[in-house]
């Protein structure tokens, strides 16, 4: 089934377009990863297919239905979107922030508590359930806003199929350490196999090596190239994408590209 179909899109904001000629198509159980340099599109792509950004010209589709058909209430109750940057403020303890995820749905209080606890556990955050967000670190606040946008994929707590459903991510490595960040690739696989479609920006390359079937490249608003990692990731290409040395280079035991620099 496919879950989002992205053909020849422009976005941005006012009249002048970000990201022009996008096309992908995914379907349940992919996970898609976003590579590109610093102010490239990738979050202007996740942004847009979250709602947050005008489709300037050509289509999204959600379903078989053009992405602004849906409701803001029934997006989020299909998309869940992990930005780059949480602003949140409020002296809400962790939980609270977590059962922020459950808005969208009416599930009942014995659902969403146990949804909640669940996310909690995946994330590592049961320890720290009962402190204050705001107080948190940097990766702790990560950890809880991952916790948040899982609740929120979830429309009960039966563990059943997640077809149809999409997670955005924005960047949801850059402050984890190395356990967390693996726990994640874990999670990750786990939702993709319930049916859970992935879009995942990040820079860590060679995280996103292990953990995406296919990566788009995008650059100064154009998406470039598209396909598996060992398919795109060329010791040329990729150099002359960051303008910097690299080597490419196979893992020893998962046969997947890793790339260092010279
Ligand atoms: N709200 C906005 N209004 C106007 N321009 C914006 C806005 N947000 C982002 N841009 C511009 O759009 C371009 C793409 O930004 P975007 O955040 O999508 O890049 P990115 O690939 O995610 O970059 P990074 O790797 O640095 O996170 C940049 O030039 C940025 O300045």
């Amino acid at each position: 089934m496919t879950t989002l179909a992205l053909h020849d899109a422009s976005a941005g904001w006012g009249a002048c377009p970000v990201l022009t000629g996008i096309s992908l198509r995914c379907k349940a159980g992919d996970i898609v990863g976003l590579l590109g340099p610093n102010g490239a599109g990738k979050s202007t792509l996740l942004r847009l297919i979250a709602g947050d950004t005008d489709l300037l010209a050509g289509s999204a589709e959600l379903g078989s239905k053009p992405l602004a058909s849906w409701s803001s209430a029934a997006r989020a109750r299909c998309i869940a979107y992990l930005p780059q940057a949480s602003s949140l403020t409020f002296p809400f303890t962790v939980s609270e922030v977590v059962a922020l995820g459950r808005l969208p749905h009416a599930g009942g209080r014995q659902c969403d508590m146990t949804l909640v606890e669940w996310a909690l556990a995946a994330t590592d955050t049961q320890p720290i359930a009962n402190r204050l967000y705001p107080l948190l670190s940097g990766g702790e606040k990560q950890r809880v806003q991952l916790a948040r946008v899982l609740c929120q994929l979830e429309t009960d707590a039966s563990g059943g199929s997640l077809d149809g459903k999409l997670l955005l991510l924005d960047e949801p490595t850059a402050a984890l350490d190395l356990r967390h960040q693996q726990d994640l690739v874990a999670l990750l696989r786990q939702l993709a196999g319930r049916g859970c479609t992935v879009l995942v920006a990040l820079h860590d390359i060679n995280l996103l090596s292990s953990l995406c079937h296919r990566v788009m490249v995008v650059d100064r608003g154009h998406g470039i190239a598209l396909g598996t990692p060992a398919e795109v990731f060329s010791a040329d290409f990729l150099q002359s994408l960051y303008g910097t040395p690299l080597c490419v280079s196979t893992h020893p035991t998962g046969g997947y590209p890793l790339v260092f620099p010279q």
